[in-house]
């Protein structure tokens, strides 16, 4: 696995008047793992993830991926940098079949230059049909051919998810955040979720994922934080960060025995 830093904040802090939602976060993800985001509601997870993807502005520190400052970068232009991520509540379009979902997602990708106007529609042309051929091979690399006519919201929350994260590879995306993807599975989801991003991972994608289900976490994690009111409170493996006392005391009570129990 190539082990260098792709992403990384620095002293990362985002304040919400008297909040401070994240408060001087450092981590770093190397290319290649599976990084688990855990903590308590309300301990900053999402926020984190929404000052990573352009979605907020800190009120200070830094983030670098691949070595260059995207602090500044809105979520327009992040996307484009190999960067995706899905959503806490799925997002899909209603009554649109799972073929249109991912290929709406492919659309940031489409690009025309302004003095190519005349040409504007053969280039367009040209480019739609090269997405449309993306999303089928997707859609049969990861086995949902069967699905590309169905409406997407009307499926099991399993396949949703996986089309959410379907979207998200449409992209092109190297970098993967997935917020909560196990919430509102069954195990037996669950369990194929979890096949899904290891899969994602020997692929060559790095994903950050936030998640409450700390049997997923620990089945899949190569590393983990924690966060708790919005500080930092371990990063590293599984096993040293859970045995950390304060990170018991703060997150994981009976999460942990449960996860051990397994
Ligand atoms: N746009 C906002 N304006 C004001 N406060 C916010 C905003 N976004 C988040 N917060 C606050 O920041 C803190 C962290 O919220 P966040 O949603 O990031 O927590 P979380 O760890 O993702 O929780 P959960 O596990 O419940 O999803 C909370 O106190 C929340 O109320």
């Amino acid at each position: 696995m190539n082990q260098s830093v792709l992403l990384e904040t620095q002293e990362l802090t985002i304040r919400f008047g008297g909040v401070m939602a994240v408060d001087n976060v450092s981590i770093s993800i190397k290319a290649g793992q599976i990084f688990g985001l855990i903590g308590p509601n309300g301990a900053g997870k999402t926020t984190m993830f929404n000052l990573l993807t352009g979605i907020y502005r800190p009120t200070s520190g830094k983030v670098f991926y691949k070595g260059n400052d995207i602090t500044s970068l809105q979520a327009h232009e992040i996307a484009p940098l190999g960067i995706s991520r899905t959503f806490q509540n799925i997002r899909l379009l209603q009554g649109q079949s799972v073929f249109e979902n991912i290929l709406l997602a492919t659309h940031h990708s489409v690009t025309y230059s302004f003095p190519e106007a005349f040409f504007r529609l053969i280039r367009y042309r040209k480019q739609e049909q090269e997405a449309q051929r993306r999303v089928d091979q997707l859609l049969q690399k990861y086995q949902m051919d069967h699905l590309r006519n169905e409406i997407a919201t009307e499926l099991p929350q399993g396949l949703q998810r996986k089309i959410e994260i379907m979207r998200a590879l449409a992209t092109g995306a190297e970098l993967i955040f997935l917020d909560e993807p196990a919430a509102a599975l069954n195990p037996v989801e669950t369990a194929e979720l979890m096949e899904l991003i290891r899969q994602l991972q020997t692929e060559g994608h790095t994903i950050f994922l936030i998640e409450h289900d700390m049997k997923l976490v620990k089945g899949i994690c190569d590393e983990i934080a924690v966060l708790h009111f919005g500080k930092l409170l371990d990063q590293g493996r599984y096993e040293k960060v859970t045995s950390n006392p304060q990170v018991v005391q703060a997150y994981l009570g009976r999460r942990y025995e449960n996860a051990q129990s397994s």
